[in-house]
């Protein structure tokens, strides 16, 4: 097993990042956001959702409640000398943009190739969904989760490639649909090797953000 953190940085990692306000305070907040949208939040459709908005945040931002880093502490030996790419692709992104709060929607693709040491691939998907959850930008969500990779498993490369839809961009503001970011963050010998960078690369299937 790798090691990842001391044990006081591990019993830090069981708490959330920071200490949160008392659950009345945040519905009151929600409150006001509804007279603030124009509506009675006194009203029948309306009384209870303070309560359900706080539940919701409780999911869309759950992932401040994990180190993405001891998720990838469990790693296994590979005895069979595998040293090819390891690829998992179209994984569905549900993130919040931290500018507005509105939805962050897309594709992420990751692959490693291994160093002697492999990990479960849902755990690579664990690492997506535990920077996901919080209030992100798309290029610190990739770069985290390309860092993350590389540090604590110590493969001889990563490649994160996200292509995502930003409400803020689509539904506000702006509002031009159809339109998706790509971000992409290389390590290792896939930011050294150009041939192997455009293998994974033109693996990738093409606008696939929105499906
Ligand atoms: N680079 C980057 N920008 C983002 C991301 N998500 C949202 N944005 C942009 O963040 C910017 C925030 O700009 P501001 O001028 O502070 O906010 P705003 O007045 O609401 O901007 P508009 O969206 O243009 O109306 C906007 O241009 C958004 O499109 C992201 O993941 N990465
Ligand atoms: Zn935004």
């Amino acid at each position: 097993m790798n090691k990842v953190a001391s044990g006081q940085e591990r019993l830090d990692a069981k708490k959330p990042i920071r200490q949160r306000p008392a659950r009345a305070d945040v519905e009151a907040a929600v409150r006001l956001l509804i007279e603030w949208a124009g509506d009675d939040p006194d009203r029948e459709g309306l009384i209870d959702t303070p309560a359900r908005v706080v539940q919701a945040y409780e999911e869309f931002f759950d992932g401040y409640n994990t180190d993405p880093a001891e998720l990838l502490a469990r790693t296994f030996e590979e005895t069979n000398d595998y040293d090819d790419m390891i690829v998992l692709r179209n994984m569905r992104l549900e993130s919040h943009c931290e500018h507005h709060v509105v939805p962050i929607i897309g594709k992420v693709h990751v692959a490693y190739l291994p160093a002697g040491r492999v990990v479960g691939i849902s755990k690579i998907a664990r690492v997506v969904e535990a920077y996901a959850k919080r209030l992100q930008i798309q290029e610190t969500l990739t770069s985290q989760i390309a860092d993350t990779i590389q540090s604590v498993l110590r493969p001889r490369g990563v490649a994160v490639v996200i292509e995502a839809a930003h409400m803020c961009m689509t539904t506000r503001g702006v509002r031009k649909p159809g339109v998706s970011m790509v971000t992409r963050r290389l390590t290792g010998v896939f930011r050294d090797d150009v041939n192997l960078r455009q293998e994974f690369l033109s693996s990738l299937p093409q606008g696939t953000a929105f499906t």
